[in-house]
């Protein structure tokens, strides 16, 4: 009998790259024979074609590309659409990114079928013989991992919040697309229940952190929101990406899509600067394992200089606006 595994995946919420990461994870870790991976993506516009020819070659044995203008700002359609899917499907698990939009589809979802739900899981363990699954979820700012096993439910569901892998290893293959347009006329009573008076849309985020190899993080040590400008200056210069630690998010300075830790991103630079950071767990556990961490802080004993390559005991703003004024010469004519 067929091990069937349901990804659905949101276009404008997942990262691709951080797609291709999630499916040759979970291609890696379910070694049993006759394992057939789906991927479902939603989407509110045209999927680009870089990106489908990308998709095509991952090791999944079926890709449907939903395109339909219902998928927009809110869950409802998600929700059915899923649903509507998995009664079809009938996938042993259903596995996505840990993106809060379909976290937030998946609780919905996974209650109409009365099953439990773990969420931000950092592995998967799978018993090939019983087809039973556990998953690693970090606790206690990440100083143990709790093991959850999922016994006796119909549909396993999960999310997983692994590193962005640059490079995976899986046998490409070249998997059909079906690109889906009309397909929701019974969803449409879904869109008629919900009046879309007025939009406040957050600022488009471009900041493609999990993605990026230069991560500069700011804290709490940068005193002042008008201070992030620097941040972004730097990013900016070093093609790279600014993330954030949470009380930034929880003060309202930046959206928590750029929080990075416990509850924020995983994210797997190369380099990563930490100007007035402490070096709490919580976020270290979220910043990967960067070749080099270079460290700004007033303080000469904090945490953060325990793991950091360089470390800078100064004020955070000023060694940005020197790091900032030092590129831009050195990159000059680059
Ligand atoms: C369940 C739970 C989940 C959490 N999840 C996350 C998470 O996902 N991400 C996250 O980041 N946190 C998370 N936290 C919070 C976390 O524990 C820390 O409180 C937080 O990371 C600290 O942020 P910070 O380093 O910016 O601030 P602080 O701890 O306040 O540190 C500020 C640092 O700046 C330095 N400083 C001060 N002035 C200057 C200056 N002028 N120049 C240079 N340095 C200066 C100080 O010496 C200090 O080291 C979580 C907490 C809990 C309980």
């Amino acid at each position: 009998m067929e091990h069937v595994i349901f990804v659905p995946a949101i276009y404008h919420v997942d990262e691709i790259s951080q797609l291709v990461s999630l499916l040759s994870f979970i291609d890696s870790r379910i070694a049993v024979k006759d394992k057939k991976i789906i991927l479902h993506l939603y989407s509110n516009r045209q999927v680009e074609n870089k990106d489908i020819n990308y998709l095509k070659t991952l090791p999944v044995s079926q890709i449907v590309i939903y395109e339909n203008d219902l998928f927009s700002d809110w869950e409802q359609p998600y929700i059915e659409a899923i649903t509507q899917h998995i009664n079809t499907i009938k996938p042993h698990a259903v596995i996505s990114t840990s993106s809060d939009f379909i976290k937030s589809v998946l609780a919905r979802v996974a209650a109409r079928f009365s099953c439990g739900f773990a969420v931000d899981c950092t592995d998967l363990i799978f018993d090939d013989s019983t087809h039973n699954y556990s998953f690693l979820k970090p606790a206690y700012a990440g100083n143990i991992n709790a093991k959850i096993s999922v016994k006796n439910s119909s549909i396993v569901f999960a999310t997983l919040k692994i590193k962005n892998v640059a490079e995976c290893s899986f046998e490409t293959v070249d998997s059909k697309v079906e690109i889906v347009s009309n397909l929701f006329e019974n969803l449409k009573p879904f869109s008629d229940r919900v009046k879309i008076i007025e939009k406040n849309l957050a600022e488009n985020i471009d900041n493609k952190l999990e993605s990026a190899k230069i991560v500069i993080g700011v804290g709490r040590g940068i005193k002042d929101k008008e201070n992030l400008k620097y941040a972004f200056e730097l990013a900016n210069l070093l093609n790279g990406a600014v993330g954030v630690t949470r009380p930034l998010v929880d003060m309202g300075w930046l959206d928590k899509e750029y929080q990075i830790g416990q509850s924020g991103k995983i994210v797997s630079p190369q380099i990563y600067f930490a100007f007035g950071i402490s070096g709490a767990a919580h976020h270290i556990c979220g910043i990967g394992n960067p070749k080099l961490i270079i460290a700004v802080n007033k303080n000469k004993d904090a945490q953060i200089f325990k793991i950091a390559h360089y470390g800078i005991v100064a004020d955070a703003t000023s060694i940005m606006k020197s790091f900032i004024k030092a590129f831009k010469s050195r990159l000059k004519g680059c």
